[in-house]
């Protein structure tokens, strides 16, 4: 009996995972196997509505979306014994699961009393400067053990499942020492490997400099020691990294140190993926598409010829309305951007600077203050995103062939989600990962 136990399961379990059906709307976001929309076509997205069925899509065992139609077609095609769960969509909206493309959500200590400083007027680097900000974080994440902060992370993880997002990237860099930025790298990979939401893994040693260092000294020691040193955990099965990121920004990282660090991290196979242009115009847009960088967040200070290089290198512009909107920095020219063919993808940059960490949020912000499109901003937020972690292949749209990752909406039109500024947590109704119900309002 024990030995047979397994297949004996396996072959009780039926062919289907779940069926949402009735959907009143059923946003696809591209219908076409597109891996990033740009231009005009993120305004063009694909939406099933007005069969009077309503909508339905099928996920099967392994977790991809295996159909979808009308309701009325869906049933004629699938049995339902075959299917282990079935929701009612009626008079609701379906959108592929938010895709956050940057967050730094494993820390300790937070920083109210900074928030206080920054309302009095103190600017970001004021803060810095004077040991605080980043090197808060720092210190008290250095001091934390890790099911500390495992803990925390695993509920930070949870609030974004229940905001809606299905895949999120996530990094380490409040470690700053070989040690302590491992550390961290096994955190994301204990959530990689059991919460219900995909991540994808950032290296991010180069987020500021350690105290006692100078950033030459830090930049020696992130290539010749920590970059080698991740490396090898990776090869050894010990830790999935997926990108590595620099803060490229004066007083932090320069451009030529930026530059030595992000190329040591694709020598050793790790996606491009840092912060530039946030507070000085350094020129690292030009040298992140120089190196094919697969993103480059922030970017308020690009200019025209860093929007220009990013369109011809395909790099996706990360835009993070809520840093701009909490620093009171000039909003990014994101109207420019998507003029110039550049993929743009929006992201929370959860951290203890931007304590936001619901995407829905984040598309209200963007279209009101960087006078996105809603269609523009979901495109964002989805498949774009999920193109800045080279992920867009599996998420991002409602296509067959994709993870079944999706939000289900308690709204007559998807557009509700951004609208209700705030509303979101009454508005997400299911949310659905891998198939699996990952969130169901009560
Ligand atoms: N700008 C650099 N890094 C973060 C802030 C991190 C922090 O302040 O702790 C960002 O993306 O906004
Ligand atoms: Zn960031």
């Amino acid at each position: 009996m024990p030995k047979n136990y397994n297949s004996c399961t396996a072959a009780m379990s039926k062919r289907h995972k779940l069926l949402i059906e009735h959907v009143a709307q059923v946003v696809q976001v591209t219908d076409c196997g597109a891996r990033a929309l740009t231009k005009d076509s993120m305004k063009n997205i694909a939406v099933l509505q007005g069969a009077q069925s309503g909508y339905s899509v099928l996920i099967g065992r392994e977790g991809t979306i295996v159909d979808i139609g009308t309701s009325q077609e869906i049933e004629t095609r699938h049995s339902k014994d075959d299917i282990d769960q079935v929701i009612d969509g009626s008079r609701k909206c379906l959108i592929p699961g938010l895709v956050d493309a940057h967050t730094h959500p494993v820390w300790a200590g937070d920083r109210v009393h900074e928030f206080a400083l920054k309302l009095a007027g103190a600017t970001y680097m004021d803060i810095h400067n004077m040991g605080g900000g980043i090197h808060f974080t720092v210190d008290h994440t250095r001091q934390a053990d890790e099911e500390t902060l495992f803990a925390s992370f695993s509920d930070r993880l949870h609030q974004m499942i229940q905001s809606g997002t299905t895949l999120v990237e996530c990094k380490s860099g409040y470690g700053l020492d070989l040690e302590n930025e491992i550390k961290m790298l096994r955190v994301l990979e204990r959530a990689r490997r059991e919460s219900k939401i995909d991540i994808s893994s950032t290296y991010c040693g180069a987020h500021a400099v350690p105290k006692g260092k100078t950033a030459d000294e830090a930049t020696k020691d992130i290539i010749t020691k920590q970059i080698p040193a991740i490396r090898q955990q990776i090869d050894a099965g010990k830790l999935h990294v997926d990108n590595i990121d620099v803060f490229c920004e004066k007083g932090v990282f320069d451009l030529c140190q930026s530059k030595a660090i992000l190329q040591a991290g694709k020598e050793a196979h790790l996606q491009i993926n840092f912060h530039g242009e946030e507070l000085h115009r350094l020129g690292s847009a030009e040298m992140g598409a120089e190196l094919e960088a697969k993103a480059i967040s922030h970017l308020e200070e690009i200019s025209d010829v860093g929007i220009s290089a990013m369109a011809a290198s395909g790099s996706v512009a990360v835009i993070l309305p809520t840093t701009a909107y909490n620093l009171r920095l000039k909003p990014p020219p994101v109207r420019d951007m998507i003029e110039a063919g550049v993929i743009v993808a929006l992201g929370s940059d959860f951290n203890p600077n931007a304590y936001c960490s619901a995407m829905p949020l984040v598309l209200n912000l963007a279209c009101v203050t960087l006078k996105m499109s809603m269609p523009e901003a979901l495109v964002a937020a989805t498949l774009n995103s999920a193109h800045a972690l080279g992920k867009s292949d599996l998420h991002g749209s409602i296509e067959v062939g994709k993870l079944g990752n999706l939000v289900l909406i308690d709204a007559p039109r998807w557009e509700h989600l951004i609208y209700q500024m705030g509303n979101h947590n009454n508005l997400i109704s299911t949310v659905v990962w891998r198939g699996n119900v990952v969130y169901q309002k009560s």
